[in-house]
């Protein structure tokens, strides 16, 4: 009997540090001569992550929506034909850092009616500092999509533990142990982890979903759910029902069109609102020979020289909540004057 390709999907908030533990995860199969594939979510256009995975690893790219919700629907179908095309010993699903990872179990559980694979773990990566700061409203939006995805997990990388007070990790151990009482909880920096994890089982993922899906928002506490008996059929009401836990989350996708002066668009970062929260693309700009790879995350500032080897389009991404699109439009257009 054919053996069943291990899939495991990536889950965590907008910024927490997926991508980072994916690259370290594929170099971490390459090196011992295995073949690893990736299926990733973008909230924005482009798939800026994508610039960051070798382009040796066979990658689907599903952007301009969250896996979890417009996209779902393909997600089954996308996984098979990755699958079916290259063969890989083994997948990962990273979803878009607004992603209800229920959602995307369900997807993954639909490609495993079409092809051979095995759902073995689900790692949710918590960002300790934005944990910590969005537990103070546990009521919000950000933080219930937080706890979702920390109630699904099977594994828990508490990442940036370099950003916050040792004295504070017991405490946001204490409250990710209030919503998932048996994923193991691993402390980490820029998710440098053991990763032979990936090639343990990571527990049960049913039992994760069963617990999850029952504390859901959409199901648990939900104001407009109205899942009749918590079976996983959903009607196009209660599909509905399931989008409100991110669709606080605005993204704007914006196209240079002439080369921009870098000192401009840093002092631009510099001034965001605390409403965006997260941005990257790729720059070309008036000043520096190469273009830049750009990442920004709750106001950590990041740039990393690239050489693409196709042509790539000069683009920024940015997301967050409840920000005035308007005002961000023309101060990015006032750079291409
Ligand atoms: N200070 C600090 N920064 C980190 C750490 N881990 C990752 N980062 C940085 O945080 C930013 C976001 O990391 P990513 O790995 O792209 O996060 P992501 O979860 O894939 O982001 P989205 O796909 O947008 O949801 C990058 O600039 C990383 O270099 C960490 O442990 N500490």
């Amino acid at each position: 009997m054919k053996k069943a390709i291990p899939v495991h999907i990536l889950t965590g908030f907008l910024g927490s540090g997926k991508t980072t533990l994916l690259t370290r995860a594929l170099d971490y199969y390459k090196l011992r001569s295995m073949k690893p594939a990736v299926l990733m979510n973008e909230l924005g256009e482009v798939n800026l992550d994508g610039m960051l995975v070798d382009e040796e690893v066979p990658m689907t790219e599903m952007l301009g929506g969250c896996i979890c919700c417009t996209v779902r629907g393909d997600l089954g179908m996308e996984l098979k034909q990755l699958i079916d095309e290259h063969q890989p010993d083994v997948v990962f699903v990273e979803c878009t850092g607004a992603a209800n990872p229920i959602e995307v179990l369900d997807g993954v559980t639909d490609a495993s009616l079409l092809t051979e694979v095995e759902l073995q773990s689900v790692i949710t990566v918590v960002d300790a500092l934005q944990f910590s700061e969005r537990a103070v409203n546990a009521k919000s939006k950000t933080f219930r999509l937080m706890a979702d995805q920390i109630r699904c997990a099977t594994r828990i990388i508490l990442n940036k533990i370099d950003l916050v007070p040792p004295t504070e990790l017991t405490r946001l151990e204490a409250l990710i142990r209030e919503l998932n009482e048996v994923a193991p909880i691993i402390g980490a920096v820029k998710c440098e982890i053991d990763l032979s994890l990936f090639d343990q089982q990571g527990g049960s993922v049913e039992a994760r979903y069963r617990e999850a899906h029952q504390h859901s928002e959409a199901c648990g506490h939900g104001e407009t759910c109205n899942h009749p008996d918590h079976s996983h059929e959903h009607s196009a009401e209660d599909a509905h029902a399931h989008h409100h836990s991110h669709e606080h989350v605005m993204v704007y996708t914006h196209y240079f069109q002439v080369p921009i002066d870098s000192e401009q668009f840093e002092a631009l970062i510099g001034r965001l609102p605390q409403e965006i929260y997260r941005a990257k693309g790729i720059l070309r700009f008036s000043d520096t020979v190469n273009p830049f790879l750009f990442q920004y995350a709750y106001r950590e500032m990041d740039f990393i020289k690239i050489t693409p080897k196709e042509n790539v389009p000069s683009v920024a991404v940015f997301i967050g909540e409840h920000f005035d699109k308007a005002r961000l439009v023309a101060e990015l257009a006032a750079l291409e004057a």
